[in-house]
């Protein structure tokens, strides 16, 4: 598929939610809430060697919930954490591979079972392979502080994404989604492999924060858009895993950066440990919170929504049904 027929899918997507597509909710959490346990080095991606008929049936739920898209469940796996597993290269490339055929067998099953019901209210959902950052596989938490030490430079960081960027493009996913990305170097490696790699499926690059005005680094939004906003490999820029409370001026920022896609999808509220491995509650915002939240963020110029970490596929149903009913 060509760069222009990939990204009419999405267009397509686009106008056939009215302008604004819902993304899933937060997928660890979720497989969390049936049971499965992270404490691991690969966090939600152990269960793609554990449990992979887990993570269909919650990409089922956020499906039933009203997602436009599938997120996989890639974000934390990488063929060097599945070595340090003892797993071979091999099984490790099949595991991401794995990780996108789940999430398109989810999507077909849905859409099958869905498409024939007069007056149905779905949309045929896309696939989006996730690309944790850098930070998400070191595990100790940079994917929020984005401080990734003196030794880590531009073709470091394209050294670490570039073989799971290529098998995750193999595996024909309908999008990429660059998920938590915390500052101007990362942003910059993924731009500069999406081109040297001449990938012809569409992207999206999403940053966390963790001030609400800049990337976790410190570094400025203007900044870390730089490289994006010149090629056309990227689609839509945004944020994820933020709280939800800093979104609306994220939005009103990124508005004046960039043409491209806004994309959000924060999560809850709570924070994250990486030390303990745990979320603190702090400023924690429920479904109903969302549901306005949404309508503000629409009207801002959003054309992705849904949520992130701690949210879950009630959190993506009040999301769906504002932008649904919007839509009308
Ligand atoms: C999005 S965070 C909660 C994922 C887990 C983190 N990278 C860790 O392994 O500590
Ligand atoms: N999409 C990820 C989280 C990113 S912070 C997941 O839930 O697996
Ligand atoms: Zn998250």
């Amino acid at each position: 598929m060509g760069i222009e027929k990939a990204t009419t899918l999405l267009d397509d997507l686009l106008h056939n939610a009215g302008g604004c597509a819902v993304i899933d909710g937060g997928l660890a959490t979720q497989l969390e809430k049936h049971g499965a346990v992270f404490n691991d080095p690969l966090w939600s991606a152990v269960c793609l060697i554990n449990d992979p008929d887990l993570i269909k049936k919650v990409h089922l739920e956020y499906l039933e919930a009203g997602a436009d898209i599938l997120v996989t469940s890639s974000y934390q796996a990488t063929i060097p954490g599945f070595i340090s597993k003892g797993l071979s290269v091999e099984e490790g490339e099949l595991l991401l591979e794995k990780s996108v055929k789940l999430a398109i067998e989810a999507r077909d099953s849905f859409w099958d079972s869905v498409k024939c019901i007069p007056g149905h209210n779905y949309n045929r959902a896309l696939v989006a392979a996730s690309i944790g950052s850098y930070g998400a596989y070191l595990a100790d938490g940079s994917e929020y502080s984005g401080h990734y030490g003196p030794d880590v430079n531009v073709d470091k960081l394209k050294d670490f994404h570039r073989r799971r960027l290529r098998i995750l493009v193999d595996a024909s996913p309908d999008l990429l989604a660059f998920e938590t990305i915390p500052n101007k170097l990362e942003a910059q490696a993924c731009v500069e492999l999406l081109e040297e790699e001449n990938v012809q499926i569409p992207s999206w690059i999403c940053f966390s924060s963790v001030d609400g005005e800049n990337a976790p680094s410190g570094e400025s939004f203007e900044k870390c858009l730089y490289a994006i906003n010149k090629s056309d490999k990227v689609n839509a820029v945004g944020i994820n895993c933020t709280p939800p409370h800093f979104i609306e001026a994220l939005i009103t920022k990124f508005k004046e950066l960039t043409n491209k896609h806004i994309v959000v999808y924060p999560n809850s509220g709570e924070v994250w440990d990486g030390r303990f491995k745990k979320w603190l509650p702090s400023n924690c915002f429920g479904d109903d919170k969302f549901e306005s939240f949404t309508s503000r963020w629409r009207k801002l110029g959003a054309t992705f929504i849904g949520g992130c970490c701690r949210t879950t596929p009630s959190t993506i149903r009040a999301v769906s049904k504002v932008l649904k009913e919007s839509s009308h």
